[in-house]
């Protein structure tokens, strides 16, 4: 098919919605919020959870699944949890054509449907730690504009929920957790991320404290929160009475943790890596790694360049990498290294007449459009080092690309400024909620208020005697601050 109509730099938001259904990642559909995720991001999703869910398995984190389904009762039962989201929640009132007795809300998130259970499950020590997860979907009726991965009404996630008898091993799973979910953007997304903690403006309300890993969009200048990993502190034990009998015989209550990533893991690595030719893949996640295409000539031995293709599918797979040829005949060479550009795809092997004369293939790379021949003879091992030149290239080029936008202020004048410029700002920090508040009244705008994105563990020096840039006062942290999705 063509090429994309929009470009990248100069219609962000319409590239990136043209980018995904030409890519053919995702359809969308008759109801407004709800994507369908076509295979070639069902199978990124399925790489992503390979991974994830062998080393919660590590961990002995076990999964199990809970009802889609959750009582209006047990919901509300949290109430600072449920007050500021009861708008997204939604709700079945019927079946048939007649009304519920008590309309049922669908999960948003699982706390209120698992609690009551770890509750019961709950009696003494050696009930201890239990660790649960589970993959499903969630729904959040949002308002704000509807973005594939990125905010849909319906997302894919999973959700780990576990509880310990003391606070340390919880702040140590909290952590343990975050590390994964950072190698889940960094190894297999090649997008850099940044670990900190929320502020308390920003930190899941129902929990003790937030830490999350940050990503950050260069052509929006919007931060983006990648995944989030939350010490719930005892808040949720104290509501659904999760008590247990210590090795003392009294009784006191567990420390909680709960954690997750989403599909939006996706949306964000289409952002960071597409171009103005479609999607980019990074190889740690393409579905096709390697797309084998023969270049027929004439009648220059056509089915000896066919039987090359094969061959070399053949011994690409046998050694772990994912290849597939392109045999159609209805479709030209041309257009089909322009198609699986459009995919993604992250290493492109043409065999021509040529090619089959010397023995060897042409290898053309996605990320920068390099073309190297290589010998049949050194195949696997010249292509498994190129895919690895890819990811490593897709992951230091993004990272001085966010570098890039990194603007360190000390005034808010220097602030207000860096905002206009669509940066991602450091900032010394009071650390006190009504300056945080006061900076989101004086930002806001069409383009969305500034808010704090996390205060990175990475902390710079900060100098004795630095002040806040909002308000004057000592500075207690340096604090990452912006626009965000
Ligand atoms: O979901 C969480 C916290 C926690 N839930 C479990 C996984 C980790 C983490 O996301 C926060 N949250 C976000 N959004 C909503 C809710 C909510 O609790 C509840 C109601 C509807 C919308
Ligand atoms: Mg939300």
């Amino acid at each position: 098919g063509l090429g994309l109509s929009y470009k990248k730099d100069e219609n962000f938001g319409e590239w990136y919605s043209e980018v995904v259904v030409s890519g053919e990642m995702i359809e969308y559909y008759d109801i407004s919020g709800c994507y369908i995720l076509r295979p070639w991001a069902m199978s990124i999703w399925e790489i992503l959870q390979t991974f994830f869910d062998a080393e919660i398995k590590k961990m002995k984190i076990k999964n199990s699944y809970f009802p889609l389904f959750v009582s209006p009762a047990v919901l509300q039962k949290e109430k600072d949890h449920i007050e500021g989201f009861a708008p997204e929640v939604a709700w079945v009132t019927k079946s048939g054509d007649s009304d519920l007795e008590v309309p049922i809300a669908i999960r948003p998130t699982s706390e209120t449907v698992m609690y009551p259970y770890f509750s019961k499950w709950i009696r003494g020590h050696r009930d201890l730690p239990l660790r649960l997860n589970q993959w499903c979907n969630v729904v959040r009726w949002e308002f704000s504009n509807p973005t594939p991965f990125i905010r849909s009404r319906e997302f894919l996630w999973q959700e780990g929920h576990t509880a310990f008898a003391t606070k340390e091993e919880a702040d140590e799973e909290v952590l343990d957790i975050l590390e994964l979910y950072r190698r889940i953007y960094e190894e297999f997304l090649a997008v850099p991320v940044s670990k900190g903690k929320k502020s308390e403006l920003e930190k899941f309300a129902g929990g003790l404290y937030t830490t999350t890993v940050e990503a950050f969009i260069p052509n929006t200048g919007r931060g983006i929160q990648g995944a989030t990993s939350h010490c719930l502190g005892q808040n949720f034990a104290k509501m659904f009475e999760i008590n247990f009998e210590n090795e003392k015989g009294e009784k006191a209550m567990v420390w909680q943790n709960s954690w997750a990533y989403t599909t939006r893991t996706i949306g964000v690595m289409i952002m960071t890596h597409g171009d103005d030719k479609g999607l980019v893949l990074p190889p740690k996640v393409a579905t096709t790694q390697v797309v084998v295409i023969p270049v027929p000539y004439k009648d220059a031995n056509t089915q000896g360049i066919y039987d090359a293709c094969a061959a070399t599918v053949k011994s690409l797979n046998e050694s772990g990498i994912r290849a597939e040829a392109d045999f159609r005949d209805n479709y030209s060479p041309g257009w089909k290294y322009s198609h699986w550009e459009m995919k993604g795809v992250p290493l492109r092997i043409e065999i021509g007449p040529k090619d089959l004369a010397n023995n060897q293939v042409r290898a053309v790379r996605r990320d920068n459009g390099a073309k190297t021949d290589i010998p049949v003879a050194n195949l696997v091992e010249q292509v498994n080092d190129v895919l690895d030149s890819i990811q490593q290239n897709l992951f230091e080029t993004a990272k001085q690309k966010r570098e890039a936008c990194v603007q360190v202020v000390k005034t808010w004048d220097e602030f207000a400024e860096a905002l206009g410029q669509k940066k991602l700002i450091l900032a010394p920090w009071c650390d006190e909620e009504d300056v945080e508040k006061e900076v989101k009244t004086r930002t806001k705008g069409e383009m969305g208020a500034a808010k704090t994105l996390c205060s990175p563990f990475d902390q710079p020096e900060l100098p004795e005697g630095t002040l806040c840039f909002a308000s004057g006062k000592p500075a207690k942290k340096w604090t990452y601050w912006g626009r965000s999705y």
